[in-house]
């Protein structure tokens, strides 16, 4: 018997919110964007097979891929609740570009946490396992943040409660909205995209932080979509991090006169999402962005919808 999880990508911060806001989405066409990974029973405590498009953008050791310390800390875990740790055989499909903003790295860690606690018929609770994931985005990125691993595994707009036990909630968003996300190939490593961010900000900013924030909030309660994506600006990151996106600024100042009403910065980039409400219009600035924003052959533009699930057990063995 094996289990099969795939996590899907998601968008962290959602420009608004950082830190604080994520977004899982997953491709209209219904092409994976996400990886899987199998655990199936083992001959060792432990091994580890990779497979997938970006396999080669993996370390080349086991032991470095952020999989093997996923099984290490649920195995603490367990050893914690006097739960039988099985021998496992785990296989990682790699199909998440690293340093691509598109939440790679939580796919790998959302995947694997939840395959293992299925395989071992949850033992571990919800709140437990994302709390393990925290712990592993901290690890790859310096800092513990929730806004990937949060959507990834929960599905929706997730909003980083981190109060009473709760990590996270979800946040009504708009179904209907498109996501335009377009990964232009190259690589922003996220612990570098985060070092080049100031320790302190102008009161000006934080008032103005606070008012996008919050009024986005408000809009997406109050289910009033033109006035949350007015809300959709950064002030935290954007200013320091649009630098290292070549093009992202002649980008972003198309999509909205092709007719987004939001654009913005997926996670650390160097992925960006433009937002639009009709399709006619995402499929046309997807076509613009795949022909001026994607700089290799490993760039990809998709056009995506809100990801209502999150990680989910697939039938597919891999
Ligand atoms: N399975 C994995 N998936 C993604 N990154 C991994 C994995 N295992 C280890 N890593 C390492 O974690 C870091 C992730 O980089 P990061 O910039 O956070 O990527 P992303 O922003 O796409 O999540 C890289 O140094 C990468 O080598
Ligand atoms: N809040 C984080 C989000 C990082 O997202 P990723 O997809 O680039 O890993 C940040 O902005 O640093």
């Amino acid at each position: 018997m094996s289990v099969v999880v795939y996590a899907p990508a998601s968008i962290g911060n959602v420009s608004v919110g950082f830190d604080v806001l994520g977004a899982a989405v997953s491709p209209i066409d219904g092409s994976l964007l996400g990886d899987r990974v199998e655990v199936a029973a083992g001959t060792s405590a432990f091994s580890l097979r990779c497979i997938g498009a970006f396999v080669d953008k993996l370390p080349p050791q086991a032991q470095d891929n952020i999989v093997y310390r996923c099984w290490q800390v649920f195995a603490r875990e367990l050893d914690y609740k006097g739960i039988t740790l099985l021998p496992v055989a785990v296989t990682l499909e790699k199909n998440m570009p690293i340093g691509s903003g598109l939440g790679s790295s939580a796919c790998s860690i959302v995947a694997a946490l939840d395959a293992l606690n299925q395989y071992h018929q949850q033992p571990l609770t919800s709140n437990e396992l994302l709390t393990l994931m925290g712990e592993m985005e901290g690890e790859v990125s310096g800092s513990v943040h929730y806004d990937n691993v949060a959507p990834c595994f929960l599905g929706g707009l997730q909003f980083m409660v981190q109060e009473m036990d709760i990590i996270s909630q979800e946040i009504p968003c708009f179904d209907d909205w498109y996501w335009v996300m377009a990964y232009p190939g190259i690589k922003v490593p996220t612990a570098e995209a985060r070092a080049i961010l100031p320790a302190q900000y102008r009161r000006q900013d934080v008032i103005a932080h606070g008012r996008y924030l919050g009024g986005f909030i408000h809009a997406c309660h109050s289910q009033q979509p033109l006035l949350a994506a007015k809300m959709i600006h950064d002030v935290v990151a954007e200013p320091y991090r649009e630098k290292l996106l070549p093009r992202f600024n002649q980008a972003r100042k198309y999509a909205l006169e092709a007719g987004a009403i939001a654009s913005g910065i997926s996670g650390s980039g160097p992925t960006m999402f433009s937002v639009c409400t009709n399709l006619e219009v995402a499929q046309r600035l997807a076509k613009w962005l795949a022909d001026n924003y994607i700089q290799n052959d490993q760039g990809f533009v998709h056009v995506c919808q809100l990801d209502k699930q999150g990680a989910k057990v697939t039938g597919s063995a891999l």
